[in-house]
């Protein structure tokens, strides 16, 4: 795990701590929060048990009132273009379950307890009159946390049919939400759209233009945090 604090200083009453997956964003997040002492940007490693792990390591090191899993991730064609950003209204961990004879069971169906974490309603709904108000288009809605990347239309109909309020897809949100959730901290999930959720084509991933999406919402996240 790399660890990077915004700026050195005495840290405010509530700090906000932001995991990422990757160093990339992390200096993304880094470059549009502009030196804010009132963050630290953690880049945790990819997938949920690294997210976690990460995401409980520095709440047990500080104190903060509030996380935010962020970084890039697949957008659900109609719902999140390329470029946009969005804003997850909960975090669902979208593979954790069990095959069955009738198809796919979740955790929850099968009563091993809640497959997803709400964000913090009254953040989002300010975050994103926000963002929008600042000319970043962004949309709210369910953010899928799978353990492996979309790479069919198939896995792409199935999920958005298991799931009609998804927007997005990523790997780290519902650690990190559980993580925050066991301290009982508010916790959101904000995503930069680099792909479409759909078939897999790498060489499309559109990764510079929504590390600059997730700088420029970072940047509001100062003005109402
Ligand atoms: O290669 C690079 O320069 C680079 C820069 C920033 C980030 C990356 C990543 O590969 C980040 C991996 C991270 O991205 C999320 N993600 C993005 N698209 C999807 C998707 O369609 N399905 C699932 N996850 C996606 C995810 O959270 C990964 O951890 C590379």
């Amino acid at each position: 795990m790399t660890s990077t604090q915004a700026m050195e200083g005495q840290p405010p009453a509530s700090r906000i701590l932001i995991v990422t997956a990757v160093a990339a964003e992390r200096d993304a997040v880094l470059h549009g929060l502009r030196g804010s002492s009132r963050f630290d940007v953690v880049a945790a490693g990819a997938g949920t048990a690294a997210a976690a792990a990460g995401t409980a390591a520095a709440l047990a090191a500080g104190s903060y009132g509030c996380v935010i899993s962020a970084g890039i991730g697949g957008g659900f064609p109609g719902a999140a273009p390329v470029g946009s950003l969005v804003l997850a209204s909960e975090m669902i961990a979208a593979d954790l379950g069990a095959e069955t004879p009738e198809g796919f069971r979740s955790a929850a169906e099968l009563g091993f307890g809640s497959v997803s974490v709400p964000a913090h309603r009254g953040t989002v709904e300010a975050l994103a009159a926000a963002l929008a108000a600042a000319g970043l288009a962004v949309s709210t809605g369910s953010v899928l946390t799978v353990s492996t990347a979309t790479g069919t239309a198939g896995t792409a109909a199935r999920l958005a049919a298991r799931h009609p309020g998804a927007v997005a897809e990523a790997m780290e949100g519902h650690g990190v939400a559980v993580a925050a959730e066991a301290r009982r901290l508010p916790v959101l999930e904000l995503r930069a759209i680099s792909n479409a959720v759909g078939p897999r084509d790498r060489d499309a991933w559109k990764i510079g233009e929504a590390l600059e999406a997730l700088s420029a919402a970072s940047a509001i996240l100062l003005e109402v945090l």
